[in-house]
């Protein structure tokens, strides 16, 4: 007897292409012309109402990982549809597809794995990497940016390898909901240089490479390889680096910022949305940027890299460059950061504090705590980079409060197991006065009669907007004015008319909020002599350039 040839016909290509799939969006004449007769239920729907069902479908998954799940999935079938519900959805839906679920997804990405997002590079496989970038047949002109990520500082949850290949999708899904970034024009990388978990190390389902973190030369090698030909292969790209560990996120910055268009959100994008808030706060509290005590407990990429865009912002409202550095107090694990420890960081160096300074300050087993650096600083600003969840104790708060009038606090460190106090908690102990911000998205907090609008200074808020301005400006580097220019934007987005009024704008504004912010980017780059492109409407460039998730001519939409 013959054996049987009939199979399961693969699914159609309009289909099966997430980027060409309409669904049962497809009209009639579509789904004849593209070979899907009888391949689609009868009905045809529009976008509205396949985002309808597809939220009702999202509402009844169990958990917040498993929404996230869903809708990597969703992403995987229609991606048009995908930034549909996420765009029309984003307040609820940030907290899914980014901090704190992705930190989750993260975690558990080999075991919930189902399908492949981005490109994989390896570091055992350096000379794979042209090849591996060829396979998605971008051309030179085709690519807008890339976020890349070696996952050895995600979040605040350490080194999860291959898992953090999500953060870069997650950052990159913000990009496009928050800023309309075209997601036909990016790609999420990531820089498998092995891991040091143990517990991955270990696990039969890592999908990561199965070895010790690279370090050393072979690392760098491996970096720079990645920028030069990710920079040659699509030149046009501005590359995003995103949760390296403390001592190569500021290296690389460092040494290629100037050759390369790269941008490290830890640092910079952290840095300028966390001025955004502080200058809001500065309005509300009445003491001028120029004198204040900053405290950074946790003085890592995140920590520091805020430090250095305050102390700046200090000098421009004129204080001396010697007088802003030594309004700022770290603090990482050794306690108070003084000048005599062996182990500081180079980037920890300037702020540390001559010894002589601390003698009769109290230490235990030589460490200098928060508590006794609030009490003897009184800061008006303390802020939380740490990774500790609850350092900042009722004690703590006090001792701020007692100090200064309105004292600006924000516990900034994710996903929420890590941030350091909760604003209700905060609130209460500073009677009303503290002026708040954090990492995660938090809702309001009501005491004695005032609601409080806590701002979510997460990069979110302001990435989206640099980059977009970046893209549109054709800028060849991202400089601290475009910084400057996007913390400035977003702060003066703000009405901080109200009691208990957020210090930054909300995320129901974040798409209105990025454009403003990308134009003032982009006018900041032609001013520096940065920009390619130079429009004469920099408010209408970047909203002619702003993706919106619909299907265009010939689907029902
Ligand atoms: N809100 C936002 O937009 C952002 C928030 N973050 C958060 O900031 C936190 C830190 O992130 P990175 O700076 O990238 O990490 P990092 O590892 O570079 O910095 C963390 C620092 O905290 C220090 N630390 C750890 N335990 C400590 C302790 N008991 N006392 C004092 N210091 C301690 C570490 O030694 C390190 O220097 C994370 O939770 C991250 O999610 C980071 C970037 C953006
Ligand atoms: C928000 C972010 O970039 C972080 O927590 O690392
Ligand atoms: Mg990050």
């Amino acid at each position: 007897m013959a054996k049987s040839t009939a199979r399961t016909p693969a699914t159609p290509g309009a289909l099966a292409d997430p980027t060409l799939n309409h669904g049962v969006a497809f009209t009639r004449p579509e789904r004849d012309e593209l070979g899907l007769t009888g391949r689609l239920p009868s009905g045809v729907l529009t976008l509205e109402q396949q985002a309808q069902r597809s939220y009702q479908q999202l509402q009844a998954q169990g958990s917040d990982l498993a929404k996230n799940v869903y809708l990597e999935q969703l992403h995987d079938r229609n991606e048009t549809l995908y930034f549909k519900v996420l765009t029309d959805n984003l307040v609820d839906l940030l907290p899914i597809v980014y901090d704190p679920t992705v930190g989750e997804a993260i975690e558990k990405y080999s075991h919930e794995y189902r399908r492949p997002r981005g490109v994989f590079l390896s570091i055992d496989d350096p000379d794979g990497m042209e090849k591996a970038l060829a396979t998605l047949q971008l051309g030179p002109e085709d690519v807008d940016l890339i976020v890349c990520t070696d996952a050895e500082e995600i979040l605040g949850i350490g080194d999860w390898g291959v898992g953090g290949i999500q953060i870069s999708v997650g950052k990159l899904a913000v990009y496009t909901a928050a800023a309309g970034i075209d997601p036909r024009r990016v790609i999420g990388v990531s820089l498998d240089v092995g891991t040091d978990r143990e517990s991955l190390l270990k696990d039969p389902l890592y999908l990561g490479n199965r070895h010790a973190r690279a370090r050393g030369a072979d690392y760098d090698a491996f970096i720079e390889k990645y920028l030069r030909t990710a920079s040659s292969m699509f030149p046009g790209a501005l590359l995003h680096f995103e949760d390296f560990g403390p001592s190569n996120a500021r290296r690389i910055l460092e040494t290629y910022g100037r050759s390369y268009r790269i941008f490290n959100d830890d640092m910079q994008g952290t840095g300028a949305i966390t001025l955004a808030a502080a200058l809001s706060a500065v309005k509300v509290g009445g003491v001028r940027m120029r004198d204040q005590k900053l405290v950074v407990f946790g003085a890592g990429t995140a920590g520091v890299g805020i430090a250095d865009q305050l102390r700046d912002a200090m000098i421009r409202d004129g204080a001396s460059p010697e007088q802003a550095t030594a309004q700022v107090w770290l603090i990482d694990k050794q306690g108070l950061l003084t000048r005599d420890m062996t182990d500081l960081r180079d980037f920890q160096r300037p702020y540390a504090r001559d010894r002589s300074e601390v003698a009769d300050w109290a230490a235990e087993g030589g460490a200098i705590s928060l508590p006794e650096t609030v009490r003897r600083v009184g800061p008006t600003i303390l802020l939380g980079t740490s990774t500790v969840h609850g350092a900042f104790t009722r004690e703590v708060v006090e001792a701020m409060a007692a100090a200064t009038e309105r004292p600006i606090v924000f516990p900034l460190s994710n996903p929420t197991s890590r941030i350091e106090a909760m604003p209700d908690d905060i609130i209460a102990w500073s009677k009303g006065k503290a002026l708040i911000a954090t990492g995660i998205p938090v809702p309001p907090v009501e005491h004695e009669g005032v609601t409080y609008r806590i701002a979510q200074a997460n990069n979110a808020l302001l990435y989206p907007g640099l980059g977009l301005g970046t893209i549109v400006s054709g800028a060849s580097t991202v400089t601290a004015d475009m910084l400057l220019a996007a913390a400035e934007a977003v702060a003066d987005q703000v009405d901080l008319t109200q009691p208990g009024a957020s210090l930054l704008p909300p995320v129901e504004n974040l798409r209105e909020s990025s454009a403003a912010t990308a134009a003032a980017v982009l006018e900041a780059a032609v001013r520096e002599g940065v920009a390619t492109s130079k429009p004469a409407d920099p408010a209408q460039a970047v909203r002619q350039a702003m993706w919106e998730p619909a299907y265009g001519d010939g689907a029902a939409s």
